[in-house]
C-alpha cells in the first residue's frame, strides 16, 4: 500500500503536534490581531504536507495502475464492436459542429475482396503531389527494371491540394482493424490457426462541406482521369502470377515487369488476320457505352488454339503491348476451391488481360471435383499440400470458372480481356465453346510464306526484303508443317544472313524427309493389314506423319 501525503498515516506514526499559541499581550490592537492569528493557527498544521518527487511518482504509479486495470476489465467485459461503437459515438459528438467533411477511402471496397478504385487513383495522384511543403516523409522504392520509382506514404502523412479554389487535405492512415480472421474467412476452419491482426490502409480527404458537390462531381473524376493518364504514360506493364499464400489460405498476385517485346509488327502471322484482331481490340476499347446500353459486361473472351510454338503467348504479349493492359497469368493448380477462384478473379482490376493457358487441361478441374471423396480421406492436392484433406467440399470446378466468364460474377470489373489458350481445341469441354463465352476463336497456324517473310525481316533485317534462298524455302514452307518457333530458332543461330537461311533450309528439308519416311511406314502398315485381315492392330493411331503431329507435353504445370 502506498501512502501519499494526503492519506491518513499509519497508526504507529506519531500524531502531528501543533505548537501552542503565543501568550497574549496587553496592547488591545495587538491582542485582537493575535487572537485572530491564534484562531487561524489552530486550524492549519504547522507543517504542510510536502510534494516530494518520490511521493508524486508513487501517486502517478497508483493512478496509472488503476487506469490500466480498469481498461483491461472494460476490454474484457465490453466486446470490440461495442467499444468501436461507443468510440464512434464520442467522436461524432466532437464532429457535430465541424464545418469539414471527411471522405474515407479504404484500400478495399465495401465487400473487402475487391480493390477500391478511388484508393488506387488517390495513391498514384498524390505521388505526383509530393513536392508540396506539407510532405515530410515518404517511402520510395525502385527495382532495377522499373522506369520510375514507386512512392508510398507513411501513416499520418498529409498532403494539401487545391482544386478550383477549394482547399483539400489528404491524409494517409493505416490501422489494425481488429484481430481475427479476415472478412470472408470467419467460418473457414482451414484458414490458418494463427489469428493475427490485419491492416486497413486508407486515405482521408477533408474539405469544407459547402464544396461537397464540387469534390464529388468534379474533383474525384479529375483525380481518376489523372490516374489513368499517369498510369498509361509512366508505368511499366506488369505480369502477375499467383504467388504466396497467407496463413488464412488467401492467395495473392505477385507482380513482375512485363518486358515482352512482342508486338503485332513482330508477329509472324498473315497481315489480314492481324488487322482483324487489332480492329477487334480497338473496337472493344471504344465501346464502353455500347456494352452498357446492350446490358453486357464490358469484357471480351479470346480462345487461341494451335500447336505449341505457333505464337499464342506472343500474341497475348502483343495484345498487352497494344492496349497497355497488364497480364494476369492464372495457373489453376494454385487454387483449391471455387471461393478462392472467385476471390482471385475479383481482385483483378480493370484494363487487364486474364490468361489461362492450356485450358484443355481443365479436365483436371472435373477430376478434382469427382475425386473429392478420395481426397477427403487423406489424399493430397496435386501440388503436394494436404489442403484437400481438411476441406473436402466444394472444390474448384469448371462451372465456377464459367460462372465468372459469363455468369453473375462476370459483371465484377470492367474493360477486361479473358484469353484461353489450348493446343487441342477438340479436347475442350463444349461448355467453354458455347456462344457468348469466347467471343473470338483465333487459330495460330504453322508458318506461312507471309509469316516467314515477317520473321526473316525481323531477325535478319535483309535489305530489300529478298534473298536468293527465299524461293526454295518458301516452296518447302508450303509443303511441310513447321512452327514459327522452330524457324525463329534457326534464324537466331547465326548473324550471317546466308548461314541463318541455310539453317532454315536444312530444317525444312529434314522435315520433308521425315514426312516421306512416315508415308512409307504407313503404307507398310496398310500392306500388313491386307495380309493379316481381321487382326487387331494396336497402336496404329500412334503412327505419325511428322514430328509436329506427335502429342507434345504441355509446359503448363496445370497438366501433370
Ligand atoms: N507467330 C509468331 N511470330 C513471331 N514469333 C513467334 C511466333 N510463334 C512463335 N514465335 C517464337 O517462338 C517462341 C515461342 O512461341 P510462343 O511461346 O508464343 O508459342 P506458343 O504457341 O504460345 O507455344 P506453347 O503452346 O508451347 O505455349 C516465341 O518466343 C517467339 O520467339
Amino acid at each position: 500500500m502506498i501512502y501519499s501525503n494526503f492519506t491518513k498515516p499509519p497508526f504507529h506514526t506519531p500524531p502531528l503536534s501543533f505548537p501552542s499559541p503565543p501568550p497574549p499581550r496587553n496592547h488591545s490592537a495587538t491582542a485582537t490581531a493575535t487572537t485572530a492569528a491564534a484562531t487561524m493557527y489552530s486550524y492549519f498544521p504547522a507543517q504542510l504536507p510536502t510534494f516530494t518527487p518520490s511521493s508524486l511518482f508513487a501517486t502517478y504509479a497508483s493512478i496509472s495502475a488503476m487506469v490500466m486495470l480498469l481498461r483491461s476489465v472494460l476490454n474484457d467485459v465490453i466486446p470490440y464492436p461495442a467499444r468501436a461503437y461507443i468510440f464512434s459515438l464520442v467522436c461524432s459528438l466532437f464532429r457535430f459542429r465541424s464545418s469539414k467533411l471527411t471522405l474515407v477511402i479504404e484500400e478495399t471496397n465495401g465487400t473487402g475482396i475487391g480493390r477500391n478504385h478511388y484508393y488506387d487513383a488517390a495513391e498514384l495522384y498524390l505521388a505526383t503531389k509530393v513536392t508540396t511543403p506539407s510532405t515530410d516523409r515518404l517511402k520510395i522504392s525502385k527495382s532495377s527494371r522499373d522506369k520510375s520509382p514507386t512512392i508510398r506514404f507513411e501513416p499520418g502523412e498529409q498532403i494539401n491540394d487545391c482544386y478550383e479554389g477549394v482547399h483539400l487535405r489528404w491524409r494517409f492512415g493505416c490501422l489494425e482493424s481488429g484481430k481475427g480472421r479476415p472478412r470472408g474467412f470467419e467460418d473457414d476452419p482451414d484458414s490458418g490457426g494463427a489469428v493475427s491482426a490485419f491492416k486497413t490502409r486508407f486515405f482521408e480527404l477533408s474539405f469544407d462541406k459547402e464544396f461537397r458537390s464540387t469534390v464529388m462531381n468534379s474533383y474525384l473524376p479529375y483525380v481518376e482521369a489523372k490516374y489513368k493518364t499517369v498510369k498509361e504514360e509512366d508505368r511499366d506493364l506488369k505480369l502477375y502470377t499467383l504467388g504466396h499464400r497467407s496463413s488464412y489460405g488467401n492467395v495473392f498476385w505477385d507482380a513482375t515487369n512485363l518486358d515482352h517485346p512482342s508486338t503485332f509488327d513482330t508477329l509472324a502471322m498473315d497481315p489480314d488476320r492481324k488487322e482483324v484482331i487489332k480492329d477487334d481490340l480497338n473496337r472493344f476499347i471504344r465501346r464502353r457505352e455500347f456494352y452498357r446500353r446492350v446490358g453486357r459486361a464490358w469484357k471480351r473472351g479470346y480462345l487461341l488454339f494451335g500447336p505449341p510454338g505457333t505464337g499464342k503467348s506472343s500474341l497475348i504479349a502483343a495484345m498487352a503491348n497494344h492496349l497497355r493492359f497488364d497480364i494476369y497469368d492464372l495457373q489453376l493448380t494454385n487454387l483449391m476451391r471455387d471461393s478462392e477462384l472467385r476471390r482471385v478473379l475479383v481482385s483483378i482490376p480493370s484494363r487487364s488481360i486474364l490468361v489461362i493457358e492450356d485450358i484443355d487441361c481443365t479436365v483436371e478441374i472435373k477430376d478434382r471435383r469427382n475425386n473429392s471423396h478420395h481426397s477427403s480421406t487423406g489424399g493430397s492436392s496435386p501440388n503436394g499440400s494436404n489442403h484437400y484433406s481438411k476441406n473436402p467440399e466444394p472444390q474448384l470446378s469448371l462451372s465456377g470458372l464459367l460462372n465468372f466468364i459469363d455468369g453473375l460474377w462476370s459483371s465484377c470489373g470492367d474493360e477486361r480481356l479473358i484469353v484461353f489458350t489450348t493446343n487441342h481445341k477438340d479436347k475442350l469441354d463444349p461448355a467453354l465453346l458455347r456462344p457468348g463465352r469466347m467471343d473470338m476463336h483465333i487459330e495460330m497456324s504453322y508458318l506461312t510464306v507471309q509469316g516467314f517473310r515477317i520473321l526473316a525481316s525481323n531477325y535478319l533485317d535483309i535489305k530489300g526484303g529478298y534473298h536468293k534462298l527465299f524461293d526454295e524455302i518458301e516452296q518447302l514452307i508450303d509443303t511441310v508443317k513447321v512452327t514459327p518457333a522452330q524457324v525463329a530458332e534457326e534464324l537466331m543461330r547465326s548473324e550471317d544472313i546466308n548461314d541463318a537461311l541455310q539453317g532454315v533450309l536444312k530444317l525444312l528439308k529434314g522435315k520433308e524427309k521425315e514426312n516421306k519416311e512416315a508415308v512409307v511406314k504407313v503404307e507398310g502398315v496398310d500392306a500388313n493389314l491386307d495380309v493379316n485381315e481381321g487382326t487387331e492392330i494396336e497402336g496404329t493411331s500412334k503412327v505419325t506423319f511428322n514430328n509436329d503431329a506427335k502429342p507434345q507435353p504441355s509446359k503448363s504445370s496445370f497438366c501433370s
